[in-house]
């Protein structure tokens, strides 16, 4: 079909909710005083005067719905409706207001836009049989729509509640906005009772690894290092600097996207027109944005001359959830044309290369750089200082100094951090000095409740054991909060079976590092997920990463003789595969007996796991 339009991802949601009947009345675009508006190219609005139908598809390119303007002044454009949209995410929760009524009459609506929190929980808790309508619209919730439903699809598991999702977009006019969502709260509750939930109250813990993942912190967000600025101003050369500096440090994946490398291969064949130049910059952008994605660094280094194309590229990134950081090298035009390294400036005096810029096609300064560095007059080593001093401040990325870095790639001294560990050793079972002892880490997802657990009975087991060699118990969490005291219903567990108070009131939660997963002999995890999630992170610990379930298996098939290093040397490579059944579930707030269960669970795999590992028998727990 000739005429064919993609919407923009405000439209598209519009047009479910105008198709669907969410918008009732209106069931068109573009009505008079109606934000439901779609904007449309001059040649497809000429060919709506001219009477004829044009067809919305998706991104994809499916065609969704056919408009037809009904030849009033206003410009009023009919919607009829030919598909729905039949993938992405939780599809099968995006019902009509018809379908809601069909299979949820009778229950409360609620709307949910953000992750919620235990006041909101506690007031869900009152009312009853509950919908709850995630409004998962462009611009609308603090969390993705994905994150939005799976957040409140795990509570609405413990809760009276069914769940739907509606797209209902920010038209970016509150007022407008409000009535909306007035409108589409009405439409699916029809005759039931619609509720707004209070605000304030602190998140539920149940689903902070939600929140988290999408908020990680600013080191661990994607990153895009953009460098602008004329031919031979320094990019490149400051780019390549930077990028030692980060892979010397480690802890980040980087991928180059340097203006010459990227114009021989995924812009080859493009010129240096102003219209080529832009398509050239948008595919780095749009690359870049997708590795920021991922969590991913990605160093940027072509001229970029034009402002709208960079803020294009800032607006890709940000909308990937990555953070973009503009380093202008503004290095002036007489300066880069003296080095004229390539001798192009040469060449583009007298005029062999067209549209030069700085001689021939304009450079637009930017106005919005993190960082402006003239590398005039300084060494390389200098000017990446800038860089360097203005990317910590930002709170992206954190490069040591000159001078630290060469202390911390010089030899370490042995580990000064010591936990604290069970009682005195027996003065004749003195460990060898030079014997050190194991680390073994356990991991969950907060560090609360599972973890906390782990570590502190293993411990106070060990007390216990006063022939077994020395070994460090530690715990940490893939996401959730830091410094949180554990679980109460876990604590009193923990003290039922003889952990002591004081560790107990002493023990503060804390995330997951690279470097925590590095210095741990052994990694043990509550579930198969946390196992993979160390894995995806430090690739290279697979042989050290099980979960206790799997570990517990896996040391019933290497010699009964073995203990300590031995043993982790010989189960790294007999390990037996993970399965569900060696899980141990999450009892946060599932009440005293789904702890007191992870527990037992727990401790019949310490009664395997420590004895082995020690080689003492003494540890019965
Ligand atoms: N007409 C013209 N104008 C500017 N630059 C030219 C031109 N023709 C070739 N070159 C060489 O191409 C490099 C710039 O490519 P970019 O992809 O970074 O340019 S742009 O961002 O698309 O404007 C640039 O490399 P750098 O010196 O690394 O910047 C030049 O070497
Ligand atoms: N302080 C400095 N920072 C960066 N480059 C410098 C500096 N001083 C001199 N130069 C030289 O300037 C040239 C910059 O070239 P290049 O990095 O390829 O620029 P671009 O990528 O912007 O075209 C190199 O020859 C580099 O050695």
């Amino acid at each position: 079909m000739a005429n064919q339009h993609h919407p923009s991802a405000r439209e598209l949601d519009d047009l479910e909710l105008l198709t669907g009947g969410a918008f009732h009345p209106t069931t068109g675009f573009n009505e008079p005083g109606s934000a439901v508006t779609l904007r449309l190219p001059d040649e497809i609005e000429a060919a709506l005067a001219d009477g004829e139908a044009v067809e919305l598809v998706d991104p994809e390119g499916l065609p969704l719905a056919t408009v037809t303007a009904d030849g009033s002044a206003e410009g009023r454009l009919e919607v009829t409706a030919l598909t729905h949209a039949q993938y992405g995410p939780f599809r099968r929760y995006y019902l009509t207001p018809a379908q809601v009524r069909e299979q949820y009459a009778g229950r409360t609506v609620v709307a949910v836009t953000d992750a919620l929190t235990d006041v909101q929980v506690a007031q869900l808790r009152t009312l009853g049989p509950v919908l709850l309508v995630a409004l998962v619209g462009t611009g609308t919730p603090a969390l993705s729509a994905v994150g939005l439903i799976r957040a409140t699809l795990r509570l609405a598991g413990d809760l009276d509640a069914a769940v739907v999702a509606v797209p209902l977009a920010s038209h970016d006019d509150p007022a407008a906005d409000a009535e909306l969502r007035q409108r589409v709260l009405a439409a699916y509750a029809g005759p039931d009772p619609v509720v707004e939930l209070a605000t304030g109250g602190e998140l539920v813990l149940a689903v902070a690894d939600i929140v988290a993942d999408e908020h990680p912190a600013k080191e661990e967000q994607g990153l895009v290092l953009f460098f602008t600025g004329l031919s031979g101003s320094g990019k490149s050369t400051l780019a390549r600097a930077l990028m030692d500096r980060i892979l010397e440090q480690g802890g980040r994946t980087l991928t180059s996207l340097d203006g010459d490398v990227v114009r021989r291969n995924l812009s080859a064949g493009l010129t240096f027109s102003k219209e080529d130049r832009e398509t050239n910059i948008r595919r780095i952008g749009w690359v870049a944005a997708e590795i920021s994605r991922h969590g991913g660094l990605a160093v940027c280094s072509p001229i970029a001359p034009f402002d709208e194309t960079r803020q294009q590229v800032r607006k890709y990134v940000e909308d990937a959830g990555g953070a973009f950081f503009l380093v202008h090298v503004a290095t002036p035009l007489e300066e880069c044309e003296r080095r004229d390294r390539k001798g192009l400036y040469a060449k583009a005096r007298r005029g062999e290369i067209p549209e030069f810029t700085g001689i021939s096609s304009p450079y637009e300064e930017p106005q919005d750089a993190d960082v402006r560095v003239d590398t005039t007059g300084r060494t390389i080593e200098d000017a990446l200082d800038d860089v360097i001093v203005a990317l910590r401040e930002s709170g992206y990325l954190n490069l040591s100094s000159e001078a630290s870095r060469l202390a911390s790639l010089a030899p370490q001294p042995p580990r000064a951090e010591v936990i604290e560990m069970r009682g005195e050793p027996d003065a004749d079972l003195e460990p060898n000095a030079d014997q050190r002892a194991l680390s073994v880490l356990f991991v969950c997802t907060a560090n609360i409740c599972r973890s906390p657990y782990m570590e502190l009975r293993a411990r106070s087991l060990m007390a216990n054991a006063s022939d077994a060699p020395l070994i460090e118990f530690a715990s940490a969490g893939t996401h959730g909060f830091r410094e949180h005291p554990a679980d109460p219903t876990m604590a009193e567990v923990m003290a039922a079976r003889g952990v002591p108070q004081k560790q107990i009131d002493a023990f503060t939660s804390r995330r997951l590092s690279r470097k925590l997963v590095e210095t741990a002999d052994l990694v043990l995890t509550a579930e198969g997920t946390h196992r993979a999630y160390v894995l995806e992170e430090v690739p290279a610990s697979f042989r050290k990463v099980f979960t206790l379930g799997q570990f517990a298996e896996s040391i019933t098939r290497v010699d009964p003789g073995l203990s300590g290093a031995q043993l982790l040397a010989a189960v790294g490579h007999r390990r037996a595969g993970t399965a569900p059944a060696h899980d141990v579930a999450d009892p946060y707030n599932r009440g005293l007996p789904a702890a007191e269960q992870a527990a037992d669970q727990i401790d019949s795999l310490l009664r395997v796991v420590l004895p082995q590992l020690t080689g003492s028998e003494r540890i019965v727990p």
